[in-house]
């Protein structure tokens, strides 16, 4: 099928909604009520033509206050597996998301066959409130969140009952709502499983037991199929992976989430891959799979470097860029507090959106200097801890010329611990991005963009940068409005690790009221 004309069509979503209750219509109208604290709403969608309904607090709305009904409604612009979360402190991590499946429109057909469609999300799970972790965070000495007590597979989980602060008891096995997951599966058929991670920190390895999976999409577009034993998934991706029932079927088989890239104690997630007729709860005999080493960075590379556009789908980007962003991930220390920084410059949100403050010309509410399109490339040694970790905060904002190319090469490097370096999934609003490169070490701007993939790499929205390497990115600052861009880790984002980018804000029209009421936005009241 060709792209463009695939593009245009006007998608629908279809009446199918994976873990909540959301209303939908062919537009696409989601209305969040919210009964308890502010939580906006944000979606995976490229929201072309309403920016105001991306559902960022502080970038393109204010908080959804308690009691208050919002209504997002957007044009659901292409096929895909996609994900929407609150996007208001930590409340994602408190369990305020879901998952989207948007359909083709009738009479097309996807480069791939299979009998049955479902649909999983992976997250991981704290026994201690988002409200006490942020207070942590924010707090001289600093408090880490730790290790996540849970890793879920469809909301479901298990811990380990030695963990301190845990109440004895509590971890009932035989309570029905903790008994795991269950897939249900008929032997020989063919499955679409369309798998979304909205963990709050955890990098994950999801297996199923005996079984291969073809990787058939991620974040939206069609892979050149590959076949995976184990998908590293990161925070804010979705892929669709196709398995077959084509093992004995007098068994049930493990499905596992195990924790890499940190050293977790996390005990794996488990779920049942459960062949029909036998029982959805009875255990498989074998013991579960025990995941790959945390610490191998080499095979999560290789999958990332594996994945490209399918060949009927290629949509290949600009040749040259218009401009280049290198992006340094540092983790900071800024008058005690423990920071994340790009460039050295750590984000804060200001008290009024800038959607309204440039469509409003509030341009005092937050600094008028962007921060710096790179850092001190040649003094800067990304394997040891920083010399001076101090850095700055700022609410600055990238200014993109509207419809000019942009590359952002995504640095890592160690953070403030001797011989540690993250993997970070950063994740673009507004935009899905060509991923032309991958690298270990120090990004070298003179030979690294000779090797990008400029032929059929694939379109994303999420992405990881794997330790001590660089990632590289491209895009087209075609969609007028203000897009964050940020690390999908809940507490990174939290501790400043974003930016954001705006593009031909001039192009639009009056912004809705109902995004209004905070900040310097107080006496325009919503409706
Ligand atoms: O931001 C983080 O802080 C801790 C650690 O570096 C300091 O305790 C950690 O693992 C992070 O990802």
């Amino acid at each position: 099928m060709n792209n463009s004309k695939f593009k245009k069509e006007k998608l629908k979503i279809k009446d199918k909604y994976d873990c909540c209750s959301v209303q939908a219509s062919s537009d696409s109208l989601y209305s969040a009520s919210n009964s308890s604290s502010k939580s906006p709403n944000s979606f995976g969608a490229h929201e072309i033509g309403t920016p105001w309904f991306d559902g960022t607090e502080g970038v393109t709305q204010c908080p959804i206050l308690p009691g208050d009904t919002f209504v997002y409604k957007f044009v659901v612009d292409r096929q895909g597996t996609y994900l929407y979360h609150a996007h208001y402190g930590m409340q994602r991590e408190a369990g305020l998301y879901g998952s989207i499946r948007v359909s083709l429109p009738d009479g097309e057909s996807e480069p791939f066959s299979y009998d049955y469609d479902r649909s999983i999300i992976l997250s991981d799970w704290y026994h201690n409130s988002t409200y006490e972790q942020a207070a942590g965070l924010s707090s001289i000495p600093f408090v880490w969140v730790g290790e996540p007590h849970s890793i879920l597979i469809q909301g479901k989980g298990r811990f380990n009952c030695s963990t301190p602060g845990i109440e004895a008891g509590l971890c009932n096995t035989t309570n029905p709502e903790c008994t795991p997951y269950a897939l249900t599966v008929i032997p020989r058929k063919t499955y679409r499983l369309r798998i979304g991670s909205l963990t709050s920190l955890s990098a994950l390895s999801f297996e199923i037991e005996g079984h291969n999976m073809t990787v058939v999409e991620a974040d939206g577009h069609y892979v050149e199929p590959f076949v995976v034993q184990n998908l590293f998934i990161y925070s804010g991706e979705t892929y669709s992976v196709l398995i077959t029932a084509d093992q004995d079927p007098s068994r049930n088989y493990w499905a596992s989430a195990k924790v890499v890239s940190r050293n977790s104690n996390t005990p794996n997630g488990l779920a049942i891959f459960n062949y029909y007729p036998n029982h959805p709860r009875r255990s498989p005999p074998t013991v579960p799979p025990p995941g790959p080493r945390w610490n191998d960075t080499e095979p999560r590379l290789a999958q990332s470097i594996a994945i490209k556009s399918h060949q009927g789908f290629i949509h290949p980007p600009p040749q040259t860029s218009d401009r280049v962003i290198v992006m340094l991930n540092t983790q900071n220390r800024i008058n005690g507090n423990v920071r994340w920084s790009i460039n050295n410059v750590s984000f804060n949100l200001p008290h009024t959106p800038y959607l309204i403050s440039l469509k409003h010309n509030l341009l005092h509410t937050f600094n008028q200097n962007p921060p710096p399109d790179g850092y001190d490339f040649a003094n800067y040694d990304i394997y040891s801890v920083a010399k001076n970790v101090n850095a700055t905060t700022s609410n600055g904002i990238y200014k993109l010329k509207f419809n000019t190319t942009v590359d952002i090469i995504l640095q890592n490097a160690n953070t403030m611990n001797p011989n540690n370096s993250e993997t970070h999934p950063w994740h673009l609003h507004g935009h899905d991005f060509w991923v032309v490169g991958y690298g270990k070490g120090k990004f070298d701007n003179f030979k690294d963009p000779k090797n990008y993939n400029l032929v059929n790499p694939i379109m994303k929205n999420t992405v990881p940068v794997h330790p001590y390497g660089w990632t590289a990115l491209r895009f087209r600052a075609d969609n007028p409005g203000v897009w964050a861009f940020h690390c999908h880790i809940e507490s990174h984002f939290f501790m400043g690790m974003g930016v954001v980018f705006e593009e031909g804000i001039e192009k639009l029209g009056s912004l809705p009221t109902s995004i209004m009421g905070c900040g310097d936005t107080k006496g325009f009241h919503r409706p």
